[in-house]
């Protein structure tokens, strides 16, 4: 979309707001009713209506794909062992393999084997390699949590002007390969941060002269480098675009694609699966002011994880983080203050009881929620695991609070400090609560040390966290402001320390970024705890990318989330 249509688009969507505004207006002015004035942000309807309800699972279908899976699937398996395969063959056979999304089914041979690559490692060995070499393993290292040293980029810079030699600008798969290797930079690796600038300016320079292949994967990546894509996403379209590197053994182009289209089934019966929850429970109705985003929150889950033996958590996950829609949006878009107070005192009452002391319009989502967390406790109790539900709902209520707190400062008007802000920024970007949720149907993995972690608020989580939130605050903070609601992260920093609407958002994205740089390293072994536990944290700040690098993805999710649906659940045939 032309600027100039999107400037149309936020035109004619406030043109509406304000005629909707002026309606209840003039309404409330004629009918003298004591409904009191809301907030309302007419949001733009849901793009999907009910078109994944039809879906329908053929299990003989999944089945059959799982069966012819097993014979490439074991040809791969012998190419990852291969003793005889040449080391940088044999990590540019993993880098495919793992951008294929297809790591977990090897994930015993593939450590196995980087762990000795890794022992074996020495930077006299990389003054041969070319910087594509160089890139791709640094990048399969540290994909798999191996700290290779970024020196071996070194070699790549002018030792007498320090910046990067001229000659490799033109090796262009190299400089892709940098690129990528720069978003796994920790903090104190300022040859990534330059490299990161460097590649990036130069692969927008010379895109448009690009042709064939090469051309698609400089787009794809600079419209998102793959560390902060969507892995499913990804895999679709590393398949699409690399095909020259995914075919060097036809065995891995035939597992990729019936591996896809298992995963895909499985994933529009989830699809269905929740869409029916939802539209049963009938929150359109009974809350009709709340974005309807079933798709897309099903698309922000399954970033999360997306293999098969985690059906079960994303469809647990998706319910509760449609709850956290239902809620956010009722304190930022429909709830009186009053209203907001009874209703975070229900919630932390978490008891039927409470049913009459919150308005009308609320009970059934409120009903819904306990009986909701009831049935999940009585399920995994039953697991010797109710405790991961409990912790789950002790964040619901910790959420509501932060958004009391919030509604506090619009009421009263009150713009807190950045640190006071932030201290409250964390519990209100969901991700403590999302990624709780998210442990719930993941099985025996979450043993009691899992969650002790997750509740000790681990520097990994609360980097995911301060992503969510900054990044929301950065993309929405506009639209949020003409709405009166209450101040974001940019207006708390500029009061905070006097400085312009530009400089305040730098500033911010400079804490993004540093985050990110936690986010690495917390991912590098020795790790806190199993990487299967991590990587819904580092997949919930991968989905903040997806969502708000270009603007209000979930609000407006006519962009990148239309297309990854597409992508993903709409018509495309099996491979
Ligand atoms: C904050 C954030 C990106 C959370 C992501 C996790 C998530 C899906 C939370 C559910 C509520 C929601 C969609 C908030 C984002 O919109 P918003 O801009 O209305 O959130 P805000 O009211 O907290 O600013
Ligand atoms: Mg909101
Ligand atoms: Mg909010
Ligand atoms: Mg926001």
């Amino acid at each position: 979309m032309s600027p100039f249509n999107k400037s149309n688009l936020a035109i004619s969507f406030h043109l509406q707001e304000m005629a909707a505004v002026e309606a209840n207006g003039t309404f409330q002015a004629n009918t003298k009713t004591t409904e009191p004035v809301r907030p309302l942000a007419n949001f733009p309807p849901s793009v999907w209506g009910d078109r994944f309800l039809s879906f329908s699972l053929d299990t003989t279908e999944l089945e059959g794909y799982a069966k012819a899976m097993e014979e490439p699937k074991e040809e791969v398996r012998k190419l990852i062992v291969d003793p005889t395969m040449d080391s940088n063959k044999k990590l540019s056979l993993i880098y495919s393999v793992h951008r294929l999304g297809l790591t977990y089914l090897f994930l015993q041979e593939i450590e196995a084997q980087l762990d000795k690559l890794f022992k074996e490692f020495n930077l006299q060995d990389y003054d041969e390699f070319d910087l594509y070499t160089t890139s791709i393993n640094f990048q399969v290292f540290r994909h798999l949590g191996h700290k290779l040293p970024c020196d071996v980029f070194n070699k790549f810079k002018d030792s007498s002007s320090g910046t990067f030699k001229e000659s490799i600008t033109n090796d262009v798969k190299g400089m892709l390969g940098l690129y990528e290797s720069a978003q796994l930079r920790l903090r104190g690796e300022p040859i990534l941060d330059e490299a990161s600038a460097f590649t990036e300016t130069q692969l927008k320079s010379v895109v448009n002269t690009l042709e064939g292949n090469l051309a698609k994967q400089v787009m794809q990546s600079l419209r998102r480098p793959f560390h902060q894509g969507m892995p499913m996403v990804e895999a679709r379209m590393y398949f699409s675009n690399y095909d020259e590197e995914c075919s060097t053994h036809e065995s891995l182009p035939k597992l990729a694609k019936l591996h896809f289209n298992y995963l895909q089934l499985q994933q529009k019966e989830e699809l269905r699966i929740v869409s029916k929850w939802w539209k049963d429970m009938r929150f359109q109705e009974t809350t009709p002011y709340i974005r309807d985003r079933v798709p897309e929150i099903y698309l922000w889950i399954l970033g999360l994880y997306f293999e098969p033996r985690y059906s079960l958590a994303r469809i647990i996950a998706t319910k509760i983080t449609l709850f956290l829609v239902v809620l956010d949006d009722t304190y930022d878009a429909y709830a009186t203050i009053e209203e907001i107070r009874l209703l975070t005192d229900a919630i932390n009452r978490w008891d039927i009881s409470a049913m009459e002391q919150i308005p009308e319009y609320i009970r059934p989502f409120y009903k819904i929620l306990l009986d909701e967390y009831a049935e999940l406790e009585k399920q995994l109790a039953k697991e010797g695991r109710a405790k991961s539900v409990i912790a789950s709902k002790e964040a619901f209520q910790d959420i509501a609070r932060g958004y009391l707190e919030e509604a506090e400062w619009t009421n009263s008007g009150y713009v807190a400090s950045f640190p006071e802000y932030m201290k409250n920024g964390l519990i209100t970007s969901a991700y403590n609560v999302i990624s709780k949720s998210a442990l719930v149907g993941m099985g025996e993995m979450v043993g009691e040390d899992a969650l002790a972690w997750y509740e000790s608020h681990p520097k990994t989580l609360q980097a995911s966290e301060l992503i969510s939130r900054l990044q929301d605050d950065v993309m929405t903070y506009q639209f949020e402001r003409e709405r009166g609601q209450s101040a974001t992260g940019v207006d708390s920093y500029i009061k905070t320390y006097g400085v312009t609407e530009k400089e305040a958002i730098d500033e911010l994205n400079k804490m993004i970024e540093n985050a990110w740089k936690d986010i690495n390293e917390g991912c590098l072994k020795p790790r806190e705890v199993s990487m299967d536990l991590l990587a819904p944290i580092l997949n919930l700040a991968r989905m903040i990318d997806v969502v708000y690098r270009y603007d209000d993805g979930f609000t407006f999710p006519g962009k990148t989330m239309k297309e990854y649906i597409t992508l993903l659940f709409v018509g495309s045939s099996p491979m």
